[in-house]
């Protein structure tokens, strides 16, 4: 079929308008080159594009290095039924100050901003705006974007390479608590199928604990642990039905394909009454999982072999 055919291209849906970081994670994914960008206004909509088959992939923004989990999406993952994520990118993450042409930051009263971008750049805003009302946007670009379609904001916090794009002016740059800042984003589909293990990868799922009672969540985490798989971020999040309640978004080292990881998986399924595969896929750094030795893939694999040996009947080969 032609290139320009536009039902062979496939959609992708991301936190637009162009020009977010979101747009910059979309860039690194190379299976959408030259296909279909869609521009949606929050993570809700990206997920329902997916799971309704609008778009095949979204792109959401899942961790950021300052002030870790973004719960919407989280929440969204853990809710939205048969949802994949297939991969990880990271974007490191700048914001300035923006606003009309001759406006100054001591005429700043309310400042548009989205609230992850808001959470990340406290410090900055509590010390030079403290009177500040925050105007939540449904994105870093929006922010902007709204100062030239309406009045409620007189500033914004968005990217730095938004004048370029917008006739705006940068009151303050560099304003993020962190000068390092990454935020980590999730390529998210429908697909069962699993992309292959890589030796760098990381595997997400959602667990519920069977009890609340002292030690329940260390005995769910001990079955990562008894098998040497090393946790890279856990987000408790409310359940929702009544105070108190929790479900963990977890993320390990490994893949569903690595023995260990299978073996501490189907632990935590013996002992959670929910749990949800969100998916194994390489690791953004491409930095090699490192473990210990004990619990390579032939370890378990020669210990399978030797226990199927005793049940048939064979002589204990150590005796
Ligand atoms: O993608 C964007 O630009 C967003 O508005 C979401 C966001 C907010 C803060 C850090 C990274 C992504």
């Amino acid at each position: 079929m032609p290139q320009n055919d536009a039902s062979a291209l496939r959609t992708y849906s991301y936190l637009g308008p162009r020009g977010t970081f979101t747009e910059a994670a979309l860039a690194q994914v190379s299976e959408a080159e030259g296909q279909i960008w869609r521009s949606v206004n929050n993570v809700g909509e990206a997920f329902s594009d997916v799971a309704s088959g609008v778009s095949h992939g979204a792109v959401v923004a899942l961790e950021n290095s300052i002030d870790g989990g973004v719960s919407a999406a989280q929440d969204a993952l853990a809710t939205t039924a048969g949802l994949r994520i297939v991969g990880e990118y990271l974007v490191p993450v700048d914001f300035n100050i923006v606003a009309q042409r001759g406006m100054t930051l001591e005429q700043v009263s309310h400042l548009n901003g989205h609230p992850v971008a808001y959470a990340q750049c406290r410090r900055w805003i509590e010390k030079h705006l403290p009177r500040h009302t925050h105007i939540p946007s449904t994105s870093n670009v929006a922010a902007a974007a709204n100062l030239l379609e309406s009045d409620v904001a007189d500033a914004a916090i968005a990217p730095p390479n938004i004048t370029e794009h917008y006739d705006l002016e940068v009151l303050a740059e560099h304003i993020g608590d962190n000068i390092n800042a990454v935020t980590r984003f999730a390529l998210v589909t429908t697909s069962r199928s699993i992309p292959e293990p890589t030796g760098a990868d990381k595997t997400s799922f959602v667990a519920e604990l069977p009890v609340d009672q002292p030690g329940a969540l260390l005995d769910m985490l001990e079955q990562l642990s008894t098998r040497g798989v090393n946790m890279t971020m856990i987000q408790s999040r409310p359940i929702g039905d009544e105070l108190g309640r929790y479900r963990f978004v977890i993320d390990i080292d490994g893949h569903i394909r690595d023995e260990r990881v299978a073996d501490a998986l189907m632990g935590i399924h013996r002992f959670s009454p929910r749990v949800t595969f969100l998916g194994s896929y390489p690791r953004a750094d491409k930095a090699p999982v490192r473990f210990d030795a004990r619990y390579d893939d032939d370890v378990y694999i020669e210990a399978r072999d030797w226990l199927r040996g005793l049940i048939s009947g064979e002589p204990n080969p150590e005796a």
